[in-house]
């Protein structure tokens, strides 16, 4: 219900993740981004964490090696009892696509035993070169994520819900703990990247980019807003129970001009719709542009998150 989720990784200069882990302001943090999709069965995807890592990679690969800081503080934040998703796409992965079914479940498993519960049997933390192919490396250690972030901005729909499915079918095998799926889509209807995963697999949370697209953005006002129309996407999905989040920028740099709302503005939109069984809350981008935005000597992400408790 009042629930902040925040996109972490992108943010210029940004700290390490434990200075989010630390404030109480965010409950689910998205890490971003796997951002170069595998192009075939067997390929390896690429990663990019802003500043967090020291350059180093697998060889061969464009997956990051050196995440030491990533990977020591995702532990801390899930001490602290938030979730830790880690994000597909972005705003970056322009030429990124599945080729086909076989690739989105080659790719489905790689994200699970490379990011999820390490199991050496599959994964080892000392992968070299003449191992690529048996098994999977492990960027973050032993380290797991809660789940994986779909942020689908460009080349369309081909794969994502046999990814989300395969996903699924890991989650379901699992005994140590729940596992989530999240979606990012842009506020048009039907979301060309996500409309068919979403109709097709389970996804838990499910937060619109109401930015960056005037039709129906937030700032938009009534009668653009499409909120509603959201809620009804969500009842003919695969879990007609998927929390709906209203994604927002969380600072004016953070979206395309005019698409930040200031926390005045947002209070009223939330008031609309909190009510709503499907709400769950905001999401915010980014952590860093919402705790460089002080207003009145508190963040933005705090405004919001006082926001959903009023
Ligand atoms: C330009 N791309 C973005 N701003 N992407 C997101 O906000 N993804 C949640």
């Amino acid at each position: 219900k009042n629930n902040v989720a925040i996109y972490y990784g992108q943010g210029a200069n940004q700290p390490r993740l434990s200075h989010f882990c630390e404030q109480t302001t965010s409950d689910i943090i998205n890490i971003g981004f796997i951002h170069e999709f595998p192009k075939s069965v067997g390929d390896y995807p690429g990663s990019n964490f802003g500043n967090q890592c020291d350059g180093t990679f697998f060889p061969g690969t464009g997956l990051l090696k050196g995440c030491h800081q990533i990977w020591e503080d995702i532990p801390i934040c899930k001490a602290a009892g938030k979730t830790v998703l880690l994000s597909l796409g972005g705003g970056s992965a322009t030429t990124q696509s599945l080729k086909d079914v076989a690739t989105a479940e080659s790719f489905a498993d790689f994200l699970w035993y490379s990011f999820g519960p390490y199991d050496s049997s599959f994964s080892s933390l000392e992968w070299t070169a003449a191992m690529k192919g048996e098994l999977y490396p492990r960027p973050f250690g032993t380290v797991a994520v809660d789940g994986f972030d779909l942020d689908i901005e460009y080349n369309g729909n081909v794969g994502y819900a046999a990814m989300v499915n395969r996903l699924r079918k890991h989650f379901a095998a699992s005994t140590e703990q729940k596992y989530y799926i999240s979606g990012a889509p842009q506020c048009p209807i039907p979301d060309k990247q996500l409309g068919d995963a979403i109709s097709k697999s389970w996804f838990d949370f499910i937060w619109v980019q109401w930015y960056n697209t005037a039709a129906c953005s937030a700032s938009s006002g009534t009668g653009k807003f499409n909120f509603n129309e959201w809620v009804k996407v969500i009842e003919a999905s695969a879990n007609p129970n998927a929390k709906l989040f209203i994604g927002l920028p969380a600072s004016p740099e953070a979206a395309n001009e005019g698409f930040y709302l200031t926390p005045a503005q947002v209070k009223p939109l939330i008031k609309t719709y909190v009510s709503n069984k499907h709400f769950g809350g905001v999401m915010l981008w980014e952590a860093t542009a919402g705790d460089n935005n002080l207003i009145d000597g508190s963040t933005y992400t705090q405004h919001i998150k006082d926001i959903l408790y009023d």
